[in-house]
């Protein structure tokens, strides 16, 4: 069942080693089939070295397992939640890489301080409140997601635009039309985090990137007539001239 897409997933969280977006195990990324309203998601605690394509677990947009031997990823409600609740995405992503670690746990959102940023995402990356005890002690990994969700909404964000989030005290959520555009999207958001922590260190001047530069670094990538888009993301800089 779902072969191509087991082997789609299957890659691109092979990607997050390779792109140093994950240690040990700490990480997982998802893709969905929307038609078949089923999504695929790494198996949980399975070292990168020993994953294989078969691995994988396909699970429906109730959270519950459908065919696979293994568990799945522990973060599978956060990603069922996502996919209800953001009918757009095609692929989440969730790492504990460092840099945007560092920000979430200093409950402190990414700015948008430059043209790097703006390339991916419309404006800061979000950080979200703290769940609360109850939240934790609950359904913890769907209240994980039901947060990210109230972010989005609270700030009035688009999950298009901004397809990122930090949890506090936590780590990064990215996503993407595809498992592969949501793995591009945690690397972004690893190198404008790092870059970001650089930049504050050096001044404590207003460094924001001004809007006129935000609107268009974003919208000639990803507005209409954008002259690349979402999917090209293994290819950016290789735009075709018509
Ligand atoms: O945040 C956590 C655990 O606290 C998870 O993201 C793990 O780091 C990865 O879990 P599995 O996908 O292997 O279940």
């Amino acid at each position: 069942m779902l072969e191509d897409l087991k082997q789609e997933v299957y890659e691109a969280n092979m990607r997050l080693p390779k792109l140093n977006l994950v240690t040990f195990t700490w990480g997982n990324v998802s893709g969905i089939d929307r038609e078949k309203g089923l999504f695929v998601i790494k198996p949980s605690g399975v070292d990168y070295e020993d994953l294989k394509p078969s691995d994988m677990v396909v699970v429906n947009l109730k959270g519950e397992v459908v065919e696979g031997t293994m568990n799945p990823s522990s973060d599978t409600p956060t990603h069922t939640v996502l996919y209800n609740k953001f009918p757009k995405i095609g692929g989440i992503v969730h790492t504990h890489s460092p840099w945007a670690v560092s920000f979430a746990q200093a409950g402190v959102a990414v700015p948008a301080l430059g043209t790097t940023h703006a390339d991916t995402f419309y404006g800061d990356v979000p950080v979200s409140d703290a769940l609360t005890k109850e939240e934790i002690e609950s359904a913890y990994e769907a209240n994980t997601g039901e947060v990210i969700v109230r972010t989005f909404e609270e700030k009035h964000l688009d999950p298009e635009a901004i397809p990122a989030i930090l949890i506090r005290q936590h780590g990064p959520f990215t996503w993407g039309a595809t498992a592969d555009k949501a793995v591009y999207n945690a690397k972004v958001l690893e190198a404008v985090a790092e870059m970001d922590y650089h930049t504050l260190q050096l001044t404590r001047d207003d460094c924001k990137v001004p809007q006129y530069l935000l609107d268009k670094h974003y919208y000639r990538k990803h507005g209409e007539g954008a002259y690349y888009g979402q999917d090209n993301a293994k290819s950016q800089g290789h735009a075709k001239r018509s």
